[in-house]
């Protein structure tokens, strides 16, 4: 098992945490922390996937006749396939009825293969909170998916280490999945799960010192998005950074089950973004802000308190609203005004419909056929700035993908826009020439920051689009000298 984690690291334990990673020297910005190939790659709840190519499939290998496999796929992991093609009396029916068993299946024969068995013993070590979860909603789901049809099917006595296999192992595997596992891509942009055992070991903070990038072989790269110095924890943002603080802690506490207790997650303002905030009802001025220590909803301005009830009530029915809502630009410009009325500007859920909202007004720009008037770049225009602005402050000095892509949305915009203006003769060529050399600018901005994204990945490919585009500009500002 190759170590591969940057020698300026170590792995360490704390009482609070347990195994992170620490920084035992100055790591610079882009260099790369960790390379990992998964463990595991496993479909997400209810889906079947391929086990070579990883699109959905319904079909299975004909030779073990218990993975799936699609039809242009001919064959799988070697060593599982003989296996269990050599179980002469497994119940394929039951394993395949309950689908959930299959990637507890691929844990066992990642034990059972000699060549594989360090990684599953690796994993085994790690944290996922079995005790908390005895006995809750989520142990009863696996017993009666996991647990039982995997004790019935026959599987166990062809395995050398059967014998040990019983309840608890089976639910610290299903635990262990749940708690260490990456969120990854699937090739139809769906999602799967991917065990990474060494990436796992990197420590939460909703403010994040590295980006996670997944190439398409789902080879792993995790790289610092700032300078970290020594003695710092590296570390990676479990959930979205994107949430407001109660969400982002709810999150965590039902999926991690640990109380995020970050910088980010201490401050009322959020590094004054007001992700979570709401206007004052009393004095319609002013910014209330939750103090998490007295679980307090308080205007900053009047000191009026909010009832907490009340205000989980409304930003619920929000959420609601906007889960709900169709993909119609006029129903999301006209949630946007109605939220607006009483939550902050930079609240996560009005981040939440500019984001929708700039996505489809992508769409209408990029579809010739459409003959978008002025308007539509410059609404886009205004959004893409709210969300960079909201971007800035939550993630404050490092590079980002999300800061990235953001600000490239709203460069292309802004050239074709100026292009525009120049056509319809509301700016000379000076003024053009100047404006583009600002939006140059930020592209070589947004370039910078994707740099250290592997090729092979979506990223990668925009990178590729970005060099391209900033030559267009760099040709078109010299041609109106
Ligand atoms: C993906 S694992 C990380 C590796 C884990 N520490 C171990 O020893 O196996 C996630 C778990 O690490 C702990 N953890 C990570 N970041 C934390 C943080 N910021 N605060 C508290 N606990 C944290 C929690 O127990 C969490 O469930």
């Amino acid at each position: 098992m190759g170590e591969n984690l940057n020698k300026k690291c170590s792995v360490e334990q704390k009482e609070e945490i347990g195994r992170y990673v620490k920084a035992n020297a100055k790591i610079s910005t882009g260099e790369c922390i960790l390379l990992e190939q998964p463990s595991l790659i496993l479909a997400s709840d209810n889906e079947k996937r391929c086990n070579n190519c990883f699109n959905l499939a319904q079909s299975y290998c004909n030779i073990c006749k218990i993975t799936n496999l699609c039809r242009n796929c001919r064959s799988h992991n070697q060593y599982d396939c003989e296996k269990l093609a050599s179980m002469k009396n497994l119940d394929c029916d039951l394993l395949k009825k309950f689908g959930e068993c299959y990637g507890i299946v691929k844990c066992l024969l990642l034990q059972e293969n000699p060549e594989t068995r360090p990684y599953f013993e690796r994993m085994l070590v790690a944290e996922c909170y079995l005790e908390q979860r005895r006995g809750t909603d989520i142990w009863k789901h696996y017993n009666a998916n996991v647990v039982k049809p995997l004790m019935k099917c026959g599987i166990l006595k062809y395995l050398s280490h059967g014998s040990q296999v019983n309840e608890d192992l089976i639910q610290r595997l299903c635990a262990l999945i749940d708690v260490n596992g990456f969120e990854i891509r699937a090739p139809d942009g769906g999602s799967m799960k991917g065990v990474y055992i060494q990436a796992t070991l990197l420590s939460h903070d909703c403010t994040p010192n590295t980006e996670i990038a997944i190439d398409d072989k789902y080879c792993m790269k995790i790289y610092v998005n700032r300078e970290i110095q020594a003695d710092e924890a590296v570390t990676n943002c479990y959930t979205n950074v994107l949430l407001g603080t109660d969400e982002r802690r709810k999150i965590l506490k039902s999926t991690k089950y640990f109380h995020c207790t970050c910088k980010r997650c201490e401050d009322p303002t959020e590094f004054e973004s007001y992700l979570s905030s709401l206007l004052c009802t009393a004095c319609e001025k002013g910014t209330v802000v939750k103090n998490f220590q007295e679980n307090k909803w308080q205007c900053q301005s009047c000191q009026h308190l909010e009832d907490t009830q009340h205000i989980e009530k409304i930003v619920g029915e929000f959420q609601e609203e906007i889960l709900q809502a169709p993909n119609d630009i006029y129903q999301l410009e006209m949630s946007l005004q109605k939220l607006s009325k009483t939550l902050h500007p930079n609240h996560y859920l009005i981040v939440d419909i500019k984001q929708n909202i700039a996505s489809i007004l992508r769409m209408i720009i990029n579809n010739p056929s459409h003959c978008p008037g002025r308007n539509v770049y410059e609404r886009k225009i205004e959004l893409c700035e709210d969300i960079l602005k909201v971007l800035n402050l939550i993630l404050p000095g490092t590079i980002s993908r999300m800061k990235a892509i953001t600000l490239y949305e709203l460069v292309s915009t802004q050239a074709e826009y100026h292009r525009m203006r120049y056509k319809e003769n509301e700016l000379n060529k000076t003024h053009l020439k100047q404006l583009l050399i600002e939006t140059e600018q930020m592209l070589r901005e947004a370039v910078r920051m994707l740099l250290y994204e592997p090729k092979d990945t979506p990223e990668g490919n925009l990178l590729q689009t970005m060099l391209q585009e900033l030559k267009y500009l760099q040709t078109d500002i010299k041609m109106l000298d």
